[in-house]
This record gives C-alpha cells, sequence and structure tokens, in this order.
C-alpha cells in the first residue's frame, strides 16, 4: 500500500548513510516488489533518486548521472534539489571538475531562498566538501553559519560544523581551532552517527602530528579506534592507522609504526587524493629508509609521488574549473569562445588523467630516482644508450625537454604545421625574483619550485605542444594549431596554477609568479628564432610593467598586456 511505500523509502534514505549493505539490498527488493500503479509521483522520483545513489556507490557513474538528471528535470523542488546536489557528487567523483563547480553554482542560487533546515544541508554538503578542496575557505564559513542560524537540530549542526572545520584549521591559529574541533566533538559524540565524529577526529590526528604532538594523536588513537573498526570504512581505518603509525615513528618506534602502517596499507581508500593515501605512503617511505630496504623504499617512493602527483593534478583542475565555472574571471566567457572554435586547450582536463598516466612513469623515472638510487632503476628499463639518450634530451631536475631537444623538436612540429597551413603560437615564461628564492630558502627550495612550476603547468598541456626548460628559470610551449588569442588563455592559465602552488613547507609562504610573453605565427612567421624572439619582447614588457602577467605580441604600437 502507498503509505508503507512511503515509509520505506523514508527509511531507505536514512538507511543509506549508516549502512551501506542493507541500503542495497533493501532497496532491491522494495524495487522488485513494487509496479508503476502502486505508487505516487512523488515516491516514483524519491525511488530513482535512492536507485541513483545506489549506482553511485557501485560506481555505474554514467546510470547515475541520467537518473539523477531525470529528476532534477521533472521532480518537485525538494528531489530537483537534491538531485541537482548528487549530480554535482557524481561530477566530482568523475573528475568533471567543470560540470561539478556549474552544479555548484545552480545549488548556491537555490541555498539563499531554502528555509528548510535538511533541503539546505543537502544543498550545501557537497558545496562545502568542493570548496575545501579549492581552499574557499570565506565561503564555506559563511555558508555554515547561515545554516547554524536555522538549525537547532544537534546532528545536523555537527555535521555543517564537521564539514567547515578543515576550512578553520587552514584559517586560524592552531589554539582556536582545536577549542572549536574540542567543541563540535562534543556535540558530535552526542548524536547517533559516529562517522562525522570520527572523520574530523581523523583529520585532527593529522593536524596533531603538524604539531609535532604524537602522543595527542595516540590518545585519540586508542580511545576510538574500535569504533573505527565497528564502522569499516577504508578512509577512516586507513587514516586512523597512518596516523598512529607516523606518530610511534615520530616517537622512534619503529617496528609499532611498521605494523601499523601494513596495516593502513590494507585498508587504502579508492581515492588517492585523500590525505590517509598520502600519509600511508609517507611512513612506510620513512620506514622502509630507516630498515634501509632499498626495494621498499623504490616501490614506496613511487607511490608516494604518485599520489603527490594526483593531489597536485587534481587541485590544478579543480582550481580551474573553479574559475570557469564561478563567473567571476573573465576565462569563462574565453571558455565559451575556445569550445565554439573547437579547440583543445581547455578540455584538456579531460585528457589530463590518461595524458599524466603516460608521462608519469618518465617523471618517476627522473625525479624519483635522482633523489633515491638512480642506480637501481634505471638497471631495470633502460639500456645504456637510451639513457644517455635521455639524459641528453631532458632536463633533469623537472624532467621536461631541455634547450637542445626543445628546438629539435619545435622545429619538425613547425615543419608540420608549414606543410599543414596550420598556426602556431609560442609562449615563453621567466619566473620573477626567482634569485631571492634561492637566496632566502636555499637553492634546494629554488630547484623544488622549478619542479612544482613544470608539474602545475603541464597538467595543462596538450600531448602535441612542446614544453621546455631553456634557461634556468626560463620555460617555453610551443603550441602547434594554436593562435596567439588561445595562447594567451592557456598562459593565463599557467599564471594561475603558479599562484596556487602551495609552499606552506616553507617559513613564511612564499608566492610563485612569472612573466609571460606569447607570439605566433600570424605576428612573427614560422622561424622558431623569430617566434622566440618575439615572445622574449613581449615577456620582457610584461617584467617591466610589474611582472606577474601576461603580454601579448607587439604590434606597431609596441608590446601590449593582454
Ligand atoms: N635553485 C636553482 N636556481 C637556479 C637554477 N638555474 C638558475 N637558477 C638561479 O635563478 C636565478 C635567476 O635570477 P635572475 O636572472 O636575477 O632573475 P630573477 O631573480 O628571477 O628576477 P626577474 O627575472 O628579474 O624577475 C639565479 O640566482 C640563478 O642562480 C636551478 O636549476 N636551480
Amino acid at each position: 500500500n502507498v503509505n508503507s511505500i512511503s515509509e520505506q523509502l523514508r527509511e531507505l534514505d536514512e538507511l543509506r548513510l549508516k549502512n551501506r549493505t542493507e541500503f542495497t539490498d533493501r532497496l532491491a527488493s522494495l524495487k522488485a516488489s513494487t509496479n508503476d500503479q502502486q505508487i505516487s509521483e512523488h515516491d516514483k522520483h524519491k525511488l530513482s533518486l535512492l536507485s541513483a545513489w545506489d549506482l553511485v556507490i557501485k560506481g555505474d557513474f554514467n546510470q547515475a548521472l541520467q537518473l539523477a538528471e531525470g529528476i532534477e528535470q521533472r521532480a518537485d523542488r525538494q528531489l530537483a534539489i537534491r538531485a541537482s546536489s548528487l549530480i554535482v557528487n557524481i561530477h566530482t567523483l568523475s573528475f568533471k571538475y567543470i560540470d561539478a563547480f556549474a552544479g555548484v553554482e545552480k545549488l548556491l542560487s537555490y541555498a539563499v531562498s531554502i528555509n528548510d533546515e535538511h533541503l539546505y544541508y543537502q544543498t550545501i554538503g557537497q558545496v562545502i566538501l568542493l570548496y575545501s578542496k579549492i581552499e574557499r575557505y570565506e565561503q564555506i564559513q559563511q555558508l555554515i553559519s547561515h545554516g547554524l542560524k536555522i538549525t537547532r537540530d544537534t546532528t545536523l549542526r555537527c555535521r555543517l560544523q564537521a564539514l567547515g572545520l578543515q576550512s578553520l584549521y587552514h584559517s586560524v591559529p592552531f589554539n582556536e581551532y582545536q577549542q572549536t574541533f574540542n567543541e563540535i566533538s562534543e556535540l558530535c559524540e552526542a548524536t547517533t552517527e559516529a562517522m562525522f565524529n570520527l572523520l574530523i577526529i581523523r583529520n585532527h590526528m593529522f593536524y596533531l602530528l603538524e604539531q609535532q604532538q604524537a602522543a595527542a594523536a595516540l590518545a585519540f588513537y586508542q580511545q576510538y579506534y574500535s569504533q573505527v573498526e565497528q564502522i569499516n570504512y577504508p578512509i577512516l581505518t586507513a587514516g586512523f592507522n597512518a596516523a598512529a603509525a607516523e606518530a610511534l615513528l615520530q616517537q622512534g618506534e619503529l617496528a609499532a609504526a611498521s605494523e601499523l602502517a601494513q596495516r593502513a596499507e590494507q585498508s587504502l581508500p579508492g581515492d588517492r587524493n585523500d590525505p590517509a593515501v598520502l600519509s600511508t605512503y609517507r611512513v612506510l617511505t620513512l620506514l622502509a629508509q630507516a630498515e634501509r630496504n632499498f626495494d621498499n623504499l623504490l616501490r614506496y617512493s613511487e607511490k608516494r609521488r604518485d599520489t603527490e602527483l594526483a593531489i597536485a593534478r587534481e587541485k590544478a583542475s579543480q582550481q580551474l574549473a573553479y574559475q570557469l565555472a564561478s563567473g567571476e574571471a573573465r576565462l569563462k566567457e574565453q571558455r565559451i569562445q575556445l569550445l565554439d572554435k573547437d579547440n583543445e586547450l581547455l578540455t584538456l582536463e579531460r585528457n589530463l588523467y590518461q595524458q599524466q598516466a603516460e608521462n608519469r612513469y618518465l617523471m618517476l623515472l627522473l625525479i624519483g630516482s635522482l633523489s633515491l638510487i638512480l642506480g637501481l632503476l634505471t638497471y631495470r628499463g633502460l639500456t645504456r644508450s637510451k639513457r644517455y639518450r635521455k639524459m641528453a634530451e631532458f632536463d633533469q631536475l623537472t624532467g621536461i625537454s631541455n634547450r637542445y631537444h626543445f628546438t629539435e623538436q619545435a622545429q619538425r612540429e613547425i615543419a608540420h604545421c608549414i606543410r599543414a597551413q596550420r598556426p602556431v603560437a609560442l609562449i615563453l615564461f621567466d619566473l620573477d625574483h626567482f634569485k631571492q628564492i634561492n637566496d632566502r630558502f636555499g637553492h634546494a627550495a629554488g630547484d623544488w619550485t622549478l619542479q612544482q612550476v613544470v608539474l602545475s603547468c603541464r597538467n595543462f598541456i596538450r600531448h602535441s605542444d612542446i614544453f621546455g626548460r631553456i634557461g634556468g628559470e626560463e620555460f617555453v610551449i610551443l603550441l602547434t594549431d594554436c593562435t596567439a588569442e588561445q595562447a594567451v588563455m592557456l598562459a593565463d592559465i599557467c599564471r594561475t596554477a603558479l599562484a596556487d602552488i602551495d609552499t606552506s613547507g616553507y617559513q613564511p609562504k612564499f608566492k610563485v609568479t612569472a612573466s609571460f610573453g606569447i607570439s605566433d605565427s600570424q605576428q612573427a612567421g614560422y622561424d622558431l628564432s623569430a617566434l622566440l624572439a618575439a615572445a622574449d619582447a613581449a615577456m620582457y614588457q610584461a617584467k617591466q610593467q610589474g611582472r606577474n602577467q601576461v603580454y601579448c605580441p607587439a604590434t606597431a604600437d609596441g608590446a601590449r598586456a593582454c
């Protein structure tokens, strides 16, 4: 009967967050025993929404998206908003950040007029998670404080504040954060959902370790680990074990640390961007180093590097997507123009994962091996002559083409473009005040910065483009089949990506910026030296005019900002 179906749907909705297996089983049996005539329009949509969730859990994002989009268009306002939130979740999980942030804009436009406390939470929960990834801490705190004004419900208040704690840690002094953590943890402890409390405790343990408070982190482990085992959720299990292993390592207890680190590795979540993953590999690398176990050292260093790359890559595409979708930046309009022109540049993030997977091996080879065990790695894959050739072609610090190899490849590509009558463009950039970074933090920090610059920019470069390091802190990108206008956009994206390089490992933090000059074949012709000279002149102007900007090809009136 109709009532019992509504009631079952309500129960299933609650079960979703508590017990995934039971949720899936009961949903399947409800679907099997229900036919279209028995069920109201609202319940039909709700059943679809729950099915879409189920599909997300099972990893079938395409099917889930189709269902959710149907509900968004046809269902009543409340279910439509929940469907929109799920759509953002699906896009995030499938790394389609441009679509995810476009969905966020939509959710925010609903959020302003929502008075229902549950619906508000459902609307902004996803928004906060995404905003945390791109570090929009101020917006997060605003969304939370509005939420707290409209609800007295303990569970909702706990969830809302738990979502915002990470942003608080990053934006206020540790003591202030810690006090709020204690309050929220106490509040969450009073609810029936252990999940949110355990999640904030897990993060808190990592923060304590950053403050070198190993004993305090271990105390949380001892108090809460049995609850974690009960919930049996990979990001919690791995996170708790990794944090405790790191704490034991800080205390010099290698054997115990090793046991917990292995336990963490066994339950690692699939999402590589999770802090537990990086922490696990960090501990395992340090342990291998301490034990002088070189096989493990190699294996875990690679995994650690791999994870760091995944995190950097994901962050870069999230930042870019945010800018594209937020409408604040002029990039949004440019993106539309670009898509119209069927330009590949800004569909880069779609290729990103594939492209990075191919690049990764080389990066590991060049960066990981040089700092660790060059001999071992090179013996593994490469014959001697190949090795020497690679060393002659690629810059050892950053893994991209050196000046000689860049020139060779660029000339070949330019010849293709001449034959195909396609344009080429060139971006030349030089880091700003790089000498100061070396002077203030040492040469190793300068090297690290150069590597980060390459990691940040290569995310946005197509297969067919050629990226080279042609001077100490001077880089060049040759873009085939591309005009100056499109090159400006890519340069601007790289410029923004550099500003997002996280230098918090150094005290005080510093900003990485660069000045960019553009040239293209329409203006400078197809001669590589002429293209480089024109871009160099534009870059010189960018430096002269205050740095951290992109300058376009010179016209009769000289170079201009673009
Ligand atoms: N750490 C490190 N430093 C390098 C490398 N290659 C060049 N440098 C340094 O890069 C610095 C370049 O300094 P400058 O040419 O004065 O330029 P800048 O400080 O970036 O200033 P502007 O270009 O005028 O903004 C020099 O101090 C070089 O020693 C390298 O591979 N690693």
